[in-house]
């Protein structure tokens, strides 16, 4: 395998490699450790040698295209289910593999239940769930979850590996693309496939000044982590025809320098991702007393209030609860935007909503050329009337 080299400085033939190696793919020649074609990149001989003499290395440039092919989905589990990103990046997955008459294929690591959260998957249309399930996968743990992921993009050889942008995400994909010496490109928002199959990974960039268009055309894979909220998610497929295909764990696969001693639940707000129902304020809410005006819509409807980036910088609302480029993405049921202009960084954000209600004094403002419905009047004299009417409809 291209990717395993030998520092033969280091390198004092010891042999404990090849006895280690759990797919006997290695072996001791005159010339020193040979690997064979059956090397999965699992990363064993690498945790086990003594002296450090072993890396993975891939040089740029030398990659046939040809040879990798497919998109690979990491299939990440929270809470013993599948992650919603996941079946947003299996939504693109299959777009991206129309255009390139790819397969879409998801690999999934975790503990018991990983088999039965694979064959669910299969119902969205998913060609192949590559399963490694083992009690010692239980919990998040970086390094094997890395050298199981890293076995199956090995035996597999995808074109692009499809990771979700969330906190689990953020720290294997880098370990995977590090040991595949190959591009990582973090929180993308849009993804393009072109003929030669170089994936464009679009993202904001410089503080959302730019949208930038990344492209790995040296080598393989190419990984993407893709922002939660900004795909649609795969539909259920009528016939589904894929498989599970369900992959040996060796104990050295599961072995890590990492002990989970502890999972505990944190208790947290529903995040504005997730919620149906939101109300934003934008700079023209002027006043404390108008903040606490359309706080009551948010409450009154059910949903949460959230903010323009100027009223953040006002101090009248966290990060957490920003809309924008140097926000976050949104895609509720319900958005009620409260003096809101409609800025590109904000609007690009939210514009996927189910339904847009833009309330604003100015008949020009940017905001009603992506709303359903659009108020012309000051917020001052509509927002007291939209409680005043929720409230006697809920009366009734
Ligand atoms: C790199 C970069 C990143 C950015 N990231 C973000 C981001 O993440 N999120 C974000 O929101 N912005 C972001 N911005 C800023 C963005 O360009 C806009 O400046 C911002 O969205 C405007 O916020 P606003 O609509 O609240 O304020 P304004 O543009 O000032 O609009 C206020 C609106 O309120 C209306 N209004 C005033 N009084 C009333 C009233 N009484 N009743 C009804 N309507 C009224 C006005 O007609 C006006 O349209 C970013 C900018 C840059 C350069």
């Amino acid at each position: 395998m291209d990717f395993l080299k030998f520092d033969s400085d280091r390198c004092d033939l010891c042999g404990l490699c090849v006895e280690k190696c759990p797919f006997l793919a290695l072996t001791m020649e005159a010339d020193g450790i040979a690997v064979n074609e059956a090397c999965r990149m699992c990363g064993v001989c690498v945790k086990g040698c003594p002296e450090n003499a072993i890396r993975f290395e891939q040089k740029a440039g030398t990659v046939d295209k040809k040879e990798w092919n497919g998109i690979l989905v990491y299939g990440e589990q929270e809470n013993d289910r599948i992650h919603p990103v996941v079946y947003e990046l299996i939504g693109e997955a299959g777009r991206l593999a129309e255009e390139a008459g790819y397969e879409v294929n998801v690999v999934l690591t975790g503990g018991e239940g990983t088999r039965e959260n694979g064959e669910d998957l299969l119902l969205y249309g998913v060609d192949k769930v590559f399963v490694y399930e083992h009690p010692g996968f239980y919990g998040f743990k970086a390094d094997c979850y890395a050298d199981a992921v890293a076995d199956c993009i090995a035996a597999q050889k995808p074109s692009v590996v499809l990771i979700g942008a969330t906190p689990l995400g953020r720290s294997l994909a880098p370990r995977l693309s590090t040991r595949f010496h190959t591009g990582l490109t973090a929180d993308c928002t849009k993804l393009e496939m072109k003929d030669n199959t170089d994936l464009v990974q679009i993202r904001p960039a410089f503080g959302g000044n730019i949208m930038a268009q990344i492209v790995i055309s040296n080598s393989r894979p190419q990984f993407a982590t893709v922002r939660y909220k900004v795909m649609d998610s795969a539909k259920k497929v009528e016939e589904p025809k894929g498989q599970v295909v369900v992959c040996p764990v060796s104990e050295d696969l599961v072995r890590s320098r990492i002990t989970v001693t502890e999972i505990a639940p944190v208790r947290k707000s529903k995040s504005i991702e997730e919620e149906e129902i939101l109300v934003v304020a934008g700079r023209g809410v002027k006043s404390e007393k108008d903040i606490a005006m359309v706080k009551e819509l948010a409450e009154v409807l059910g949903g949460q209030l959230c903010f323009t980036r100027p009223m953040v910088e006002a101090g009248y609302g966290d990060t957490a609860h920003q809309i924008g480029l140097s926000g976050r993405t949104v895609k509720p049921k319900l958005i009620i935007t409260c003096g809101v202009s409609g800025a590109i960084q904000f609007t690009s954000c939210m514009n996927g909503s189910e339904c847009i209600v833009a309330v604003n004094s100015d008949p020009e403002a940017l905001i009603f050329g992506i709303a359903h419905y659009c108020v012309v009047d000051d917020l001052c004299r509509v927002v007291p009337e939209l409680i005043r009417k929720i409230r006697a409809e809920g009366k009734e």
